[in-house]
């Protein structure tokens, strides 16, 4: 191998360029790797020529996809078994495998494809194409810690990265991967709520907002529990206190629960 052999990041294909394998792509670039290093396989020739624009990311045919060092693959977990049909004649031994895909276990991924080729196992969420996302990421059979490390560095421009047990993987999905939905849904509850209670619509949205993220920044910055952020707003006997008790009363915290043992659930059926 040639110094430059070895100096070269590992070639990555992004198979699958929706939603999240856009929000992946967008990632690894900002991880160092290169629009050259990169490729993807999409199914529309508009996607890729959007694609090539947006990012200077060229399309290639599933075939020379799957040939990559790092294959990410971000189809539905519905479409996953067919796509990996397809790809496993052309994956190289010694590659790794990144399913993105929400309640696939590793070994189901791995069961089509060559020997020797590592699967591990990511669950991102949407806020990873500001690169402000956070990664559950599990190795799967074959993968070295080396891999993980690769994964994880891959996947290091998409935001925080952090490794956990394969068995926590649905319960990740259902709280760090489904939650970006939570959280909008009460964002959205609240500026529907200041509208009732008389704000103009632009002004309540941009109060809720402003409070979304400058709380998500306070909890960072500060690294206090959340708990005693929130006791810090709640005046004995004032509005806060008032409101937080109809919260309460209509049983949020467990409405939270059970979403959360839901998502999980579903995470499970779409992986058997
Ligand atoms: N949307 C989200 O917030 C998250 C999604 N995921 C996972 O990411 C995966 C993708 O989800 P989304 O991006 O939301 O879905 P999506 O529907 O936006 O993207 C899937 C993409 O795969 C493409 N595709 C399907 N078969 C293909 C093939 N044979 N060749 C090339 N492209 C093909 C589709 O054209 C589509 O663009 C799922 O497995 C999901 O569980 C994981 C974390 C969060
Ligand atoms: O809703 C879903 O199934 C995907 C996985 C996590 C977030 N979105």
């Amino acid at each position: 191998m040639s110094s430059t052999d070895e100096d070269r990041r590992p070639r990555v294909a992004v198979l699958g360029v929706g939603t999240m394998g856009e929000a992946v792509l967008a990632g690894v670039l900002r991880s160092g790797w290169t629009a050259d290093d990169v490729v993807v396989v999409v199914r529309r020739e508009e996607r890729a020529r959007e694609l090539d624009e947006r990012y200077g990311v060229r399309a290639v045919p599933l075939p020379e996809g799957a040939a990559a060092d790092v294959l990410v693959v971000a189809v539905k977990p519905q479409q996953l078994d067919d796509v990996l049909a397809e790809a496993a004649a052309h994956v190289r031994a010694g590659a790794l495998l990144v399913s993105v895909a929400a309640g696939v276990p590793t070994a189901r991924l791995a069961a089509p494809l060559p020997h020797g080729v590592a699967v591990v196992r990511a669950m991102p969420n949407t806020p990873a194409l500001v690169g402000r996302g956070v990664t559950a990421l599990s190795a799967g059979p074959g993968a070295e810690q080396a891999q993980v490390a690769l994964a994880a560095e891959l996947l290091a421009g998409t935001g925080d990265v952090v490794v956990v047990p394969e068995a926590q993987q649905d319960a990740a999905t259902a709280v760090s991967g489904s939650g970006p939905a939570y959280v909008l849904h009460l964002l959205e509850a609240l500026v529907e709520a200041g509208v009732h209670a008389g704000l103009p619509r632009a002004t309540s949205s941009r109060l809720a907002t402003g409070t979304l993220a400058g709380t998500a920044a306070l909890l960072e910055e500060t690294g206090e529990h959340p708990a005693l952020l929130r006791e810090r707003v709640t005046s004995p006997g004032g509005t806060t206190a008032a409101g937080l008790r109809q919260l309460d009363e209509r049983g949020v915290r467990a409405a939270v629960l059970a979403a959360v043992e839901a998502a999980r659930e579903r995470a499970r059926e779409l992986g058997a």
